[in-house]
């Protein structure tokens, strides 16, 4: 996918014949590959090889994952900087878009629509661009700089981010920071993301007394089953409240939950002997999770006779990246920032990315995709990233990189 027999393809101001910068070629060439799930092509991504960027592919045998990554570092034995990037996108509801979502197709205002144009195929092509740069620049880096690109965010991270930190080849690479994928921001700042929330993904069982459609039967699995949803919901609409009438909050620092299944009955006239109901809940970092857990068992027991819980997806992790100003990670990004004169914003994530797996085994990571002016559209229909916004954030990262790799070293390094 990257070509090598064209140039070096920096882009900044490199055109093809078309009059398109090369970047975004390149970025659009990317969105056309069907990395899509739940089958998604790696094929031509995977067995990508460039010039500039030197490729190795991590074959995890029973994992199935590929991991090319990239060296460089005029210091190999300083901590590196990891740029992470999934490859992965999650499918579209094609009778709902404008064009077709693997076409890129740009508009005259140069709108690439695209599924991945957001998240986080733009991400990809910017670091890899960014990196070339520097490279073309003859700029030494003092850290090492490792390209990572993982295969199943989009699914949860298991067989990618969630194996791999735990590798012994993950250690080899010696991490001390990371940038992961953030958000858009409408506005003219950027997002900047620091931690994640918890995703508790929970199915409540109701047992209850079966028996004919036609009588007033006690102790039903509808009535717990009510019992259950009014509390789940009655706690949402609290929290829908505190953060509507907070200005400063944002959706990464209260709790939402979502009824998303409910399961049960088999005919109108038989009264079922079990329902069950799914909840997606996401928690803030700051949230006591014994607490909170002890608060749904109760919800439970008040419900009735045997209601019960089980977790899908119970994720623990209230890790923060530091962004105290004297935290020399956080202050190299945030000058980086100022000298370009960005305004950051910092925030939750509120939903779960890669970035949980690295703070987990202690590397802070910070999820930034410089993307500002734009409507916040992953996983929508009409995703779009505009040519000049993503041309601008190879800069950004050309800058950030170039800051990161030169934080000094520290003294457990020396
Ligand atoms: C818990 S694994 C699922 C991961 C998915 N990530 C995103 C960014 O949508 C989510 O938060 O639902
Ligand atoms: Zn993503
Ligand atoms: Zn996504």
């Amino acid at each position: 996918m990257l070509p090598d027999k064209d140039g070096p393809g920096v882009g900044g101001g490199h055109s093809s014949p078309g009059g398109e910068d090369l970047s975004v070629s390149l970025f659009r060439e990317y969105l056309r590959l069907k990395t899509v799930h739940p089958d998604p092509d790696y094929g031509e991504t995977s067995s990508s090889q460039d010039a500039d960027i030197k490729m190795r592919l991590l074959d995890m045998c029973l994992l199935g994952l590929l991991s090319p990554i990239c060296r460089s570092g005029t210091n190999p034995t300083l901590k590196s900087i990891l740029l992470n990037s999934h490859t992965d996108v999650v499918p579209v509801y094609q009778e709902h878009w404008k064009y077709d979502a693997f076409s890129a197709f740009k508009d005259a205002e140069g709108n690439i629509f695209a599924r991945g144009s957001q998240d986080m195929k733009c991400v990809t092509i910017q670091y890899i661009q960014a990196v070339r740069r520097l490279k073309a620049e003859g700029r030494k880096l003092m850290r090492t700089v490792h390209l990572m690109f993982v295969p199943d965010e989009e699914v949860g991270g298991h067989k990618g981010m969630e194996t791999f930190v735990k590798h012994p080849e993950f250690n080899k690479l010696n991490i001390g920071f990371a940038l992961d994928e953030g958000l858009a921001n409408p506005g003219e700042a950027f997002t900047v993301f620091y931690g994640e929330r918890n995703p508790w993904w929970i199915t409540v069982h109701c047992p209850g007394s079966p028996g004919h459609g036609s009588r007033f039967v006690e102790n039903t699995a509808a009535e717990k089953l009510r019992q259950v949803i009014n509390s789940f919901l009655d706690f949402r609409e609290k929290e829908k409240q505190r953060l509507n009438t907070s200005e400063c909050f944002t959706l990464g620092d209260v709790t939402t939950v979502n009824m998303t299944m409910v399961k049960g009955g088999v005919a109108y006239n038989v009264i079922p002997a079990d329902m069950d109901v799914s909840f997606d809940l996401r928690i803030p970092p700051k949230v006591n999770l014994q607490e909170f857990e002890r608060q749904i068992k109760k919800w439970c027991t008040e419900a009735g006779e045997d209601v019960t819980y089980k977790f899908a997806q119970k994720s623990m992790n209230q890790k923060l990246t530091s962004t105290a100003e004297n935290d020399p990670w956080w202050s190299a990004f945030s000058a980086a920032c100022k000298a370009m004169n960005l305004t950051l914003e910092k925030e939750i994530f509120p939903a779960a990315t890669d970035s949980r797996f690295i703070r987990a085994v202690g590397i802070p990571a910070i999820g930034f995709s410089p993307m500002n002016r734009t409507p916040i559209l992953l996983h929508d229909h009409n995703e779009y990233l505009n040519e000049r916004v993503f041309l601008k954030g190879i800069s950004v990262f050309e800058r950030l990189i170039s800051a990161l790799a030169s934080v000094p070293a520290f003294p457990d390094e020396a």
